[in-house]
């Protein structure tokens, strides 16, 4: 059913004043639009009022008055007695101009409908004893009908004045008659819907009904002389009585029917605005009142009707009297009225109850709504009214009732949006160092050309500054020659991936691919283009390569280095010079760092080398999550306050992570984390605040996270042992170390830089043989660098020789997989020392799965009696 107001789509915002304004709470939260709910509107029209936005609409009858004053010949209007407090007060005269300028054959005061009404009302007060409350309010009515039916019986059955003039008018204009009732309130709208013959409109839409229908504004200014002869022309025997005239006041209809005002407790009461209408509803229905009758108004008297609330009160008073002491000239000829045919209409009506009862929900069902909100005591029940309802507890009724949405807490909503914000900072904070410490140069251009973002490698590339990029259009760029032929502008046009080679204003060639990105509409949003100087890439010697080389061949010194087995890095592999290169592009920033591989593989060597690369970085604070026990963790990490728990330090003491202050926190295992920590963790990495135990005050800290383990992360996450939003955190600027035995050129470097450390340590001088190093080559340390500087340091210590060979290597080395090491072919050999290698590997898995020397035949597809003599062979068995 179409209700008698709409909203407006999209217009709505949200700002929930309508609901809070509703008396009756018709307006429902749908789809984060403010609905009104038409079986449940009284047609107050409080919220078209209060809505900034105008989003709510008043169904339109304009189009149907249009239509009546186009098809028919025979149409009248009836003109409410608040007419002289609209706009610029126009006199009586005025209005009938007007009027019949647009069409009308004549003209009705209302006022004669409330001539009939007062009559009535004041026959059936002289028998009724109990409350009789006036109906001649269709917005009371309303309200009685759907919220208080219980009332009902008190509710005069008399119609309202203007539906009194319409019988009036169809009895003595004929039935054919289409009539237009023309008055400040909406309810009237809803008292006529379903008549074919009548419409109401209110004051605003009849002195502004469009192009071609009259000029209200001409009437206005018109000379009286020229609209003369467009008057009423019946004769009449007299007025209305300024009783009737004077209706729309606030006590009017208690006036007219016994000359005085508001004489309650004698028995006559008047009332108008909705809290006292409410208020008055409500004693009664309680019993605490018994007035003989009531004059109700849901508005402060009807020249505060919807269409003129927005005009000085005393201003439209005063324009009402003046016009019924004549202080204008009205001396218009009034439209015929009979008082023998007015006599003989029925002004009896029948109201039938409306009332629709809510479902209404148990505590508990109560309480799980509101916990949707994080409100999960009475303490969390903030009551701030800004949803519309009065309590947390009224718009967790009304979210089971359907009428509101969970989320329209705006305290909620602030905190989650606030949430959200920072997140969305960091990502853009997070995304900008990928971008920046990209080597490749990267644009970003909009889907009308222009320079959105560029990252410092581009800038480097292409010699110019941000500034003079960005809103740039890539078209202006191509024809001034700066960057040229342009691949944005081509994917622009050609909305597909580009590749080619773009120059520059200073000869430099770019070899630039453009991706278009698409919505998921299909329409283009950006182009993005990765560059890379084609000149460095072809160039072998290159001065940036020269660079790094240099660089890396002199590692940097390490110190603070509990384990105390190195100053230096040392890397020889590709892999990890690429670390490196990381570890030194990222030193610069803040970015947290997430740094994976097995034990021993040198994290903490790659952190304090992170650490170290940053300029300004105070203290590097360890923390082994595995080393430190669960119940101390909390406490060794966020400090505690004076007294924070018995046995806490009189004066509190700071947490390593508050130690870490402006420097780095290194936070080794993170892995083995419990998930409770793993949540406070989160917590002060998002809002790089924190507050010690037993403190209320967070403190303001500035730190580089670097975490570590040898865990799998993205397993445990998918166990639920690890947050994912903690491992989403972590993981910005992963570094993955590789194991010691997949970087082989990184084995002999180590090899001998620790046999020169210890031998000088230890005072010894030791070489290893050839063979003893291809061993050491070909062995798959387990235990990674650790391992290898254990060992060293182990042989050197306790070997006597100066000479180590392979034998002696083996006996160091208590794993038994290294007495069959990995088959690793980094050299050629003759080919009897390969199979022999093959053959005594293999021998040796097949021994560690049989139990026999049939059960290894079977394995390894041969007699028993060849394992056997291989087994001599190779094992001396
Ligand atoms: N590239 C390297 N150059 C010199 N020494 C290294 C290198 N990598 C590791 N080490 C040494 O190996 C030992 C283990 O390194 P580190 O503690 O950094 O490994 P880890 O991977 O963090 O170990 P864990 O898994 O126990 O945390 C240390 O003594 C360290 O100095």
């Amino acid at each position: 059913m179409v209700g008698l107001i709409e909203t407006i789509k999209d217009r709505c915002h949200e700002c929930y004043a309508c609901v809070r304004n509703c008396p009756v709470k018709a307006v429902r939260v749908k789809n984060r639009q403010a609905e009104v709910i038409s079986d449940r509107c009284i047609h107050c029209g409080n919220c078209v009022l209060v809505c900034s936005q105008g989003a709510k609409k008043v169904r339109d009858f304009k189009e149907i008055a249009k239509q009546f004053l186009q098809d028919n010949d025979k149409i009248v209007a009836g003109l409410a007695p608040s007419f002289p407090s609209y706009g610029n007060q126009l006199s009586l005269d005025d209005w009938v101009s007007y009027l019949k300028s647009l069409g009308f054959n004549r003209v009705y005061e209302v006022a004669w409908g409330a001539e009939m009404v007062i009559k009535e009302y004041k026959k059936i007060l002289k028998k009724a004893t109990g409350p009789v409350i006036s109906s001649a309010c269709p917005v009371i009515v309303n309200l009685i009908k759907k919220y208080y039916p219980d009332l009902l019986t008190y509710l005069a059955t008399i119609v309202s004045p203007m539906k009194a003039l319409y019988r009036y008018i169809k009895k003595i204009e004929g039935n054919d008659v289409k009539v237009v009732l023309i008055g400040p309130c909406l309810a009237k709208k809803g008292e006529f819907e379903g008549y074919e013959d009548v419409v109401v409109l209110t004051f605003s839409e009849i002195a502004e009904p469009g192009q071609n229908s009259g000029d209200y504004q001409k009437i206005i200014t018109a000379s009286k002389q020229e609209v003369t002869d467009r008057r009423n022309t019946d004769t009449i025997k007299r007025e209305p009585d300024d009783e009737s005239r004077a209706l729309p006041l606030a006590g009017g209809l208690i006036r007219a029917i016994t000359g005085k005002c508001n004489i309650f407790p004698e028995g006559y009461n008047q009332v108008e605005g909705r809290e006292k209408v409410i208020d008055l509803l409500n004693s009664i229905r309680n019993g605490e009142i018994k007035p003989r009758f009531v004059d109700a108004l849901f508005c402060e008297g009807c020249i505060n009707g919807v269409d003129l609330y927005h005009e000085n009160y005393f201003k439209k008073e005063k324009a009402v009297f003046n016009f019924i002491n004549r202080a204008k000239d009205n001396n218009v000829a009034q439209a015929k009225y009979s008082e023998t045919v007015a006599s003989r209409i029925s002004l009896k009506v029948k109201f039938k109850e409306d009332y629709r009862e809510l479902a209404s929900p148990g505590e508990e069902e109560i309480w799980s709504i509101l916990n949707q909100t994080n409100k999960f005591t009475e303490e969390d029940l903030l009551d701030c009214g800004a949803c519309g309802y009065a309590t947390c507890w009224d718009k967790a009724i009304a979210v089971y009732q359907g009428l509101a949405e969970v989320e329209m807490c705006l305290p909620y909503l602030i905190n989650e949006k606030r949430s959200e914000l920072k997140e969305i900072q960091i990502l853009n904070k997070e995304m900008d160092t990928l971008i920046n410490f990209s080597c490749d140069g990267l644009v970003m251009v909009s889907k009308d050309g222009r320079i959105e973002r560029v990252n410092h490698s581009y800038l480097n590339m292409v010699g110019f500054k941000r500034q003079d990029l960005i809103g740039k259009r890539v078209e202006e760029l191509e024809k001034e020659r700066y960057i040229y032929p342009s691949v944005a502008s081509l994917a622009l046009k050609e909305k597909r991936n580009i590749t080619l080679v773009e120059n520059t204003s200073d000869k430099k060639r770019l070899l630039a691919t453009a991706n278009p990105v698409f919505n998921e509409n299909g329409d283009l949003e950006w182009v993005v283009v990765n560059v890379r100087n084609l000149d460095l890439i072809n160039d072998e010697k290159d001065k940036e390569k020269e660079k790094l080389k240099k660089y890396l061949d002199n590692a940097p010194q390490l110190d603070n280095n509990p384990e105390g087995n190195t100053g230096h890095i040392i890397v020889s592999s590709d892999e990890m010079k690429n670390i490196l290169m990381t570890c030194r592009k990222i030193a610069g920033t803040d970015s947290t760092v997430l740094i994976t591989g097995e034990s021993g593989v040198g994290k903490e060597v790659v952190a304090r080398y992170i650490h170290e690369q940053s300029p300004g970085r105070q203290e590097f604070v360890k923390i082994n999550c595995a080393a430190i026990p669960e119940s101390l963790l909390e406490s060794e990490l966020f400090g505690y306050e004076t007294g924070a728990f018995s046995g806490a330090k009189r004066a509190g003491k700071p947490g390593l992570i508050e130690k870490a202050d402006r420097g780095t926190l290194f936070l080794d295992e993170i892995g083995e984390m419990p998930l409770n920590m793993q949540a406070k963790l989160l917590q002060v990495l998002q809002e790089r605040k924190l507050t010690r135990i037993g403190g209320v005050k967070p403190v303001k800290i500035d730190f580089r996270l670097i975490a570590a383990t040898n865990r799998d992360l993205r397993q445990m996450v998918r166990q639920k042992y690890f947050r994912q939003d903690l491992f989403y955190r972590l993981n910005v600027v992963p570094l993955y170390i590789p194991p010691l035995r997949k970087r082989p050129e990184d084995i002999l470097s180590l090899i001998k830089y620790f046999l020169d450390q210890y031998c000088e340590k230890y005072n010894k001088q030791i070489k290893l043989t050839r063979d003893a190093e291809e061993l050491l080559l070909s062995y798959s340390w387990p235990g990674n660098v650790r391992e290898l500087t254990n060992l060293i340091e182990r042989l050197v210590v306790t070997c006597e020789e100066s000479f180590v060979d392979r034998n002696i290597i083996i006996e160091y080395i208590d794993n038994p997989e290294v007495k069959t090491p990995e088959i690793l072919i980094n050299k050629i050999m003759p080919l009897p020392e390969a199979v022999a290698r093959v053959e005594k590997k293999l021998l040796s898995m097949a021994r560690s799965k049989g139990n026999s020397t049939y059960d290894m035949a079977k394995l390894l597809g041969v007699n028993q009696s060849t394992v056997v003599r291989k087994l001599h062979k190779y094992f001396k068995q």
